[in-house]
């Protein structure tokens, strides 16, 4: 799916601003009848979370619907143009009416999705645009919420009558079985935007590397070209705007000599320019020449055993929520340079559109993650038996590796986080292998999979080790083992040891401290910033004598929001960094020792 960019001959209309709002019901708005009757008047930014724009209790912790509203005009100037309504992500569900009737509606809240408009307001019209927007979580979405007991690290105190009773009794209310505050609504840009009637619908670019020729296999499709068998052409410009190569047809080969090679910083992550154009249509596609591949315990990124030094991130900051903020992504790839990190996970959801170019031109490396988060219901249940979540999890797969797919920044598909793999083992494996396969088939670039494998009984568990790469989250020396460091890297290296017979490259995709800024003790413990950093530097050391480990993506970049919870002071402390950008001590550590290892070779 192409995003959406003004050139010649393409129009795009931002519809970002104060929108009308109210909270709507747990039951799903009826078509015509409660569209038409809305009365949405509270002011409420778009785009952006709904749930701390206003100091209520009845927003932040809002449960089922909420209704946005407002009017566009379509200039007359457009007369003749195809128009489409585009929507980067409305989470976690969304119904959209326009002029009272139902329009399009979509399940996912991180993917885009549109619909075309133009037989349904003509130029010169105005139009009334509403959306609803429902934030329930349960065992048919992605992320899972909980359908009864608790959410995720939820104090109990189960079968005590007075708490099975008040738990009965209590308003109904989501129970995220995830990690990260559940905001939602209308996180991202909404869009009109214009083509000519024949169209470029998809473009999708796969580099490879001969020598010293970068070689494109190109595909574009178009639409609306009748069966004139016109021919689309494709042109790739250098950054200096020469023109390097360019062919015609719906799909061939490229070949631009002596190509620049996309490398991640401080590598110069290099990007050309694929013009395409067909009939009176014409989109430019950034992208950059760069192999991925594992080969024996190793990840390389143009031949090159790439060590990963990074994070897992959120999309969450104070008042947006999970909404886009540009400026925060902006500084967030300035603070991984000033960190000298080189990657990050998309945890635990695609991100926003707008932060993969970032990453794209900075050259920073993306695990890409979908938002399957929480599957697991303990060893009481099997949840791939029990859960509904299969058709829509390869729906989010397709939706993910479609829009994200000409990224050089994207070296690996994650297909989700933490699931439980470890109290049905067979039921695990036939779920994730078999989305490995597809993933693997839906990818052009066939770049690695993986998934991310929570603290478990490894010896049990059969997905993490099929894997093409393993990534681990262990909390030796918090969750377990807390606040002994000797013991943890003692079950570390036990853990290692069982890794290094399966020959997989392995990286540990979480660990982490949550640290309290301000408090520090000389003979450092839990919560304090000399903790978090001594808790590092152990783990670091023996991750240090293992060749077949090749990567530390901390947990997590920044503190962060959650539900309530009694392990949770404010939210997820777990950063290297405060919500609002600050350092803690275990920054600076990580700033010292990522400056001395290099992006490649560091183990070889
Ligand atoms: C008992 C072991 C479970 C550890 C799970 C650790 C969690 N991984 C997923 C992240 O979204 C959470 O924030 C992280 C944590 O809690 O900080």
């Amino acid at each position: 799916m192409l995003y959406p960019r003004i050139n010649a001959v393409r129009n795009v209309i931002d519809l970002s601003g104060i929108w009308n709002f109210c909270l709507g019901g747990t039951e799903e708005p009826q078509d015509m009848v409660d569209a038409a009757k809305l009365h949405a008047v509270e002011p409420i930014a778009v785009p952006a979370s709904y749930n701390d724009q206003k100091e209520e209790r009845a927003y932040r912790n809002h449960f089922g619907w909420v209704f946005y509203k407002r009017t566009f005009s379509v200039p007359v100037c457009l007369a003749g143009q195809r128009l489409v309504l585009r929507f980067d992500a409305v989470t976690h569900r969304a119904k959209v009416y326009l002029n009272g009737r139902l329009l399009v509606e979509h399940k996912g809240g991180f993917l885009p999705f549109e619909a075309e408009i133009t037989e349904l307001v003509k130029p010169g019209e105005t139009a009334e645009l509403v959306v609803a927007a429902d934030n329930h979580v349960n065992h048919s979405t992605l992320p899972v919420g909980n359908e009864s007991a608790t959410a995720f690290f939820g104090s109990d105190n189960p079968g005590v009558p007075s708490v099975e009773a008040a738990k009965l009794w209590r308003r109904p209310q989501n129970l995220p079985n995830f990690d990260f505050f559940n905001y939602a609504g209308i996180n991202r840009p909404v869009r009109l935007y214009t083509t000519p009637q024949a169209y470029i619908s998809d473009i999708t670019l796969v580099p490879d590397v001969q020598g010293t020729d970068g070689i494109v296999h190109y595909e574009i499709r178009t639409q609306g070209g009748g069966d004139g068998g016109e021919n689309p052409h494709i042109a790739v410009f250098d950054a200096q705007g020469q023109c390097v190569a360019r062919s015609s047809g719906a799909e061939g080969v490229l070949t631009i000599p002596q190509a620049k090679l996309w490398w991640p910083y401080p590598g110069v992550p290099y990007l050309y320019t694929a013009k395409v154009s067909f009939r009176d249509d014409v989109y430019e596609e950034t992208f950059g020449i760069r192999t991925v591949e594992v080969k024996g315990t190793q990840f390389l990124i143009n031949g090159k055993p790439f060590y990963f030094k990074g994070f897992g991130k959120h999309e969450d900051a104070a008042f947006c929520g999970r909404g886009l903020d540009l400026c925060l992504d902006v500084k967030d790839v300035n603070l991984i340079h000033w960190l000298h990190a080189n990657s990050f996970r998309t945890s635990h959801y695609p991100y926003a559109e707008e932060m993969y170019d970032l990453c794209d031109r900075e050259g920073i490396v993306i695990i890409d993650e979908t938002p399957a988060v929480g599957i697991g219901a303990g060893e009481s249940s099997n949840p791939y038996e029990t859960f509904s979540i299969r058709n829509h999890h390869e729906e989010v797969l397709r939706d993910l590796v479609a829009r994200d797919k000409n990224h050089p920044c994207v070296v690996m598909w994650s297909m989700g986080n933490e699931p439980d793999t470890e109290h049905f083992p067979e039921s695990a494996y036939e779920y994730w292998h078999s989305l490995y396969e597809l993933t693997h088939e839906l990818d052009p670039q066939d770049r690695p999979v993986t998934f991310v494998c929570c603290q478990n009984n490894y010896e049990k568990d059969l997905v993490t080790r099929t894997m093409d790469v393993v990534c681990i989250n262990r909390y030796y020396g918090w969750y377990n083992l807390s606040g002994d460091l000797d013991a943890a890297c003692y079950a570390w290296n036990l853990e290692l040891d069982f890794w290094e017979k399966t020959g997989k490259p392995v990286m540990v995709t979480e660990y982490g401290a949550d640290t309290i800024a301000g408090i520090h003790q000389c003979v450092p413990e839990m919560f304090s910033e000399e903790f978090q950093m001594e808790y590092y530097a152990r783990q670091n050391a023996e991750f240090d004598k293992r060749s077949f480990f090749i990567g530390e993506h901390v947990w997590n970049f920044a503190d962060f929001a959650t539900i309530q919870g009694c392990m949770r002071a404010d939210g997820n402390k777990k950063g290297l960094l405060t919500r609002d950008r600050r350092p803690k001590l275990a920054a600076h550590y990580f700033r010292r020792r990522w400056e001395k290892i290099p992006d490649f070779g560091y183990k070889a």
